[in-house]
């Protein structure tokens, strides 16, 4: 049996085009589809999927709904399944999954499984990147808007650029601190945030380590080209970045933490946040892993 969890607020989804997901999901045998109620639900019904034995839980969303269902397959045998409908679909980009929906569909229930590993921040699973700086600001701009999709995103960045200004860091990893300052910084378990924006473009979503990436404050004159390596997938290249790689990091500021998880913003309110893996800890339906 497969269960399909569907987010009926998934954002860039139209209701016509919401409703020939749901009849493509109710023509398939043995499969069952639930659609969330309130946030949350999604890690609640991904428990109890693995409870009865469910060997697939299908996340029908954005990487929002991925991250929470997810969350309540970590460790199990159950595997995530994914019918990518959010803005930036990173995880479901990573992990080599079709975007149209009935290839998906198909996709989800016949595809062989992975095990891949899973991050923390503090106690908050992650699957494909979490961070602090620029990018948990956007986050958080961006789910204060009625409207969803690329074009918003870009919009709430571009807007965001203008004020938003680089701050003070230490970062502990192997036993040394590092003082930084930063405009992003990223934690890295899959490549890309979505948008196949390669923030990370050597991560590897099972070998046990997390990349983390520092982008310096820079000239405004050198964003457009920041900008055009991020999509390139050669930003390791650039000279405002700083890379490493490790199993556990320490990061500290000065104020307390506005971060993003899978993209999704929280206001914590702790200066200080650890970062951790648990390798190989979700079994994932997915094409070539890398
Ligand atoms: N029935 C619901 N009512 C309100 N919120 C929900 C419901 N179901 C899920 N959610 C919340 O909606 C959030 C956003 O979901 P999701 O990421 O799938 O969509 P999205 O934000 O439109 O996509 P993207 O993140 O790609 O832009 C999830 O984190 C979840 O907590």
């Amino acid at each position: 049996m497969i269960w399909f969890v569907l987010n009926p607020k998934s954002g860039t989804t139209t209701p016509a085009k919401r409703n020939k997901i749901i009849q493509a999901i109710n023509k398939q045998a043995n499969c069952r589809l639930i659609l969330t109620e309130y946030a949350g639900h999604a890690t609640e019904i991904a428990q109890q999927a693995v409870q009865q034995g469910i060997s697939r839980v299908v996340a029908v969303g954005g990487d929002g709904t991925v991250n929470e269902v997810a969350r309540g397959l970590v460790g199990s045998d159950t595997a995530l399944g994914i019918i990518p409908i959010g803005s930036g679909n990173g995880l479901a980009r990573h992990l080599n999954i079709p975007l149209k929906i009935d290839k998906a569909i198909q996709f989800a229930i016949q595809q062989p499984t992975a095990q891949i590993d899973a991050c923390y921040l503090n106690e908050i699973p992650f699957f494909c990147t979490a961070g602090v700086g620029f990018d948990a600001f956007v986050a958080n701009e961006f789910a204060q808007q009625e409207s969803r999709g690329l074009k918003t995103y870009a919009k709430m960045s571009l807007k965001s650029f203008r004020t938003y200004k680089p701050e003070a860091y230490v970062i502990s990893h192997q036993g040394k601190d590092y003082a930084k300052m930063a405009f992003s910084i990223t934690f890295a378990n899959a490549t890309q945030y979505g948008n196949n924006a390669l923030i990370s473009p050597k991560s590897k979503i099972d070998d046990g380590l997390i990349d983390l990436v520092v982008l310096k404050p820079f000239p405004f004159g050198a964003a457009p080209i920041i900008g055009v390596r991020l999509f390139r997938g050669t930003l390791p290249n650039s000279r405002y970045i700083d890379m490493e790689v490790s199993e556990d990091y320490v990061l500290k500021s000065e104020k307390p933490l506005l971060i993003h998880f899978d993209g999704e913003p929280l206001q914590l309110d702790t200066n200080e946040i650890r970062v951790y893996i648990k390798p190989k800890s979700l079994k994932v339906v997915a094409g070539v892993v890398e």
